[in-house]
């Protein structure tokens, strides 16, 4: 795992806006896996920023969601299908063609989840994935506790992080409990993990996902499993990690053609 401590957010969304762009270089077609919340809103901006410059071309870019809530009514505008066409897809120049998650108003929510991790490897596996990481250290909607070897399924939200998303929606009884996410398994299959930190807020599972033992109870420590994970924290997400100055002379010694 490596862990690039950055200034503040917008360094940090240059940052992995960079890679996915010089993901996209490589591979023009690549599927990028996108998450939601605000943390990863300085990616989406920087991104469609260098597509307006004309640094990269995202014409052929393929999107694909992390997870999703149940039941909220399709064109619901914090489904997270209309959160990642309004955030991601349309600022890219993309069309819903571009795109797939998974169906969070299926009556048969089983098989949504089943078609949902069929569909993805039927795209030739996610390219690079963005993730986010909640209060509770759950990464998707994976919560504290969920399988690390999980497969996409329904899961229900813990308290915590319904009080942490009611800021979206008009209460928290807007918040719907159930959820279907990509699971802790199905995440581990994508080529690259990117996760994104910012805030003091998140200090404290930071701290766990990267230092701590894997544990099932931190969902965000899987990515110790994974051959290539990149972890992007500011100074304020770092503040508890006790190897930040380790982490922060290796990434200064890192050659240049690395990336990230
Ligand atoms: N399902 C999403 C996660 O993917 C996201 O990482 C988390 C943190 O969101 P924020 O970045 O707004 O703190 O929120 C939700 O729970």
């Amino acid at each position: 795992m490596e862990v690039v401590i950055v200034p503040d957010s917008a360094a940090g969304g240059d940052l992995i806006a960079e890679a996915m762009a010089d993901l996209l270089r490589r591979k023009p077609d690549a599927l990028l896996g996108v998450a939601t919340g605000s943390t990863p809103l300085p990616v989406y901006e920087a991104l469609a920023a260098k597509v307006r410059a004309g640094e990269v071309d995202t014409s052929r870019a393929r999107i694909c969601q992390l997870d999703e809530y149940v039941g909220l009514p399709y064109g619901h505008p914090e489904s997270y299908r209309s959160v990642v066409l309004r955030e991601v897809v349309e600022p890219l120049g993309l069309t819903d063609e571009a795109f797939m998650g998974p169906d969070g108003t299926a009556e048969d929510v089983a098989a949504a989840c089943a078609d949902y991790d069929r569909a993805l490897a039927e795209a030739g596996g996610v390219d690079l994935q963005l993730l986010g990481i909640g209060t509770d250290g759950h990464i998707g909607f994976n919560e504290p506790c969920s399988s690390l070897a999980s497969r996409t399924r329904i899961k229900t939200l813990t308290q915590q992080t319904r009080q942490d998303n009611a800021r979206f929606f008009s209460g928290l009884d807007e918040v719907p409990h159930h959820v279907i996410t990509q699971g802790i398994g199905t995440i581990l299959e994508a080529r690259h993990l990117v996760l994104l930190a910012t805030g003091e807020a998140k200090a404290d599972a930071v701290a766990l996902a990267v230092e701590g033992p894997l544990s099932a109870l931190v969902p965000a420590s899987a990515l110790q499993l994974h051959p290539h994970a990149t972890v992007v924290v500011d100074e304020a997400a770092a503040s508890r990690l006790k190897l930040g100055d380790y982490f922060r002379a290796t990434y200064a010694a890192k050659p240049a053609w690395q990336g990230l």
